[in-house]
């Protein structure tokens, strides 16, 4: 039987959410201490573990099948590359910076300016689009150092916190784009791997699904169901379920994650009590 191969990062921001979500899906990893490749327990599956950087390329020669990457690593060296589904982690934006005390206006301040950034292709598209000329200088890591020693005007990287930015004097000027994990495909998949791909894609919108969602159990009076139900904003219809007490039912249903604080005061101004909130592990609509 046919196995798909995943690439996923060896060690760094992506490794450890990347093993998670797999195991999520019900897929351990026979991980060995320092091993590059590993067998998956439960799952038609191979395990790579690759530099983020070189993942586009593998994908391209098709020396794997998918990969767990980060989208800005796709728009650098990976537009030909499919996207199957976005995992909502390791969010962060790829921005351009220049020092504090220099004067900002728009994008036309950068017109014949040093600027130093890892990710020259990106940054190269963004300029051509607004018409703006400028000499990049590709440096592999502490990037946003470039300015304080007279390397480069401006830089381009990774923002998330900002802190990388604040520690080094440097403003967030543009936004060039916003980048999270996502699942990628190579375009060479076999139609065999392409079958697993859709299981493993079932599992991981199942996933998502859950870790976005809450499970919400709540008492009411029975004159308040009404009004409760009308708050809250379920699946489909809550449950509602007579409790031993007379005049009183237990409601339970699926709340987004997010928005169960904006709805918690509503709901107890309207007589909920004992109102508990759990995690939902999978969820299959
Ligand atoms: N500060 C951050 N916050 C959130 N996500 C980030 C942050 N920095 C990087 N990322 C995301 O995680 C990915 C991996 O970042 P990381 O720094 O671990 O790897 P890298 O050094 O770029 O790659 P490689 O595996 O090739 O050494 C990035 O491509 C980006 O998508
Ligand atoms: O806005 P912040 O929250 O400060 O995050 C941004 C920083 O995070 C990343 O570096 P990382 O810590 O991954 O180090 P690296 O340069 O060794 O990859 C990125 O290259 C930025 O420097
Ligand atoms: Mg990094």
């Amino acid at each position: 039987m046919s196995k798909i191969k995943i690439a996923i990062q060896k060690s760094g921001r992506l490794n450890q959410d990347s093993v998670q979500i797999l195991k999520d899906c019900g897929i351990s990893i026979d991980n060995g201490k320092d091993q590059l490749k590993a067998a998956t327990r439960n799952f038609p599956m191979e395990v790579m573990f690759l530099r983020n950087g070189d993942i586009p390329q593998y994908l391209r020669d098709g020396v794997v099948d998918i990969a767990i990457i980060g989208e800005n690593v796709l728009v650098e060296k990976g537009q030909d590359i499919a996207i199957a589904e976005r995992l909502n982690f390791s969010k962060c934006k790829v921005s351009l910076a220049v020092p504090k005390d220099v004067v900002y206006n728009s994008i036309k301040d950068l017109d014949g300016k040093r600027i130093a950034t890892s990710y020259p292709n990106t940054v190269k598209e963004y300029l051509k689009e607004k018409g703006i000329s400028a000499d990049l200088h590709q440096i592999s890591g502490s990037v946003e150092i470039a300015p304080n020693i007279g390397l480069a005007d401006a830089i381009c990287d990774i923002v998330s916190s900002g802190s990388t930015l604040f520690k080094n004097n440097l403003k967030e000027v543009e936004v060039m784009l916003t980048s999270e994990a996502v699942l990628a495909v190579s375009p060479s998949i076999s139609d065999e791997n392409r079958s697993i791909l859709q299981k493993l894609q079932f599992r991981i919108q199942a996933v998502l699904k859950a870790r976005a969602s809450k499970y919400v159990l709540l008492n009411a009076p029975n004159d308040k169901i009404d009004r409760i139900v009308d708050i809250l904003p379920g699946m489909r219809s809550p449950t509602v379920l007579p409790l031993a007490e007379k005049g009183w039912s237990s409601i339970h249903t699926v709340v987004e994650k997010n928005k169960f604080w904006d709805i918690l005061d509503e709901l107890k101004a309207e007589g909920a009590e004992g109102i508990l909130v759990c995690p939902i592990e999978k969820m299959v609509l």
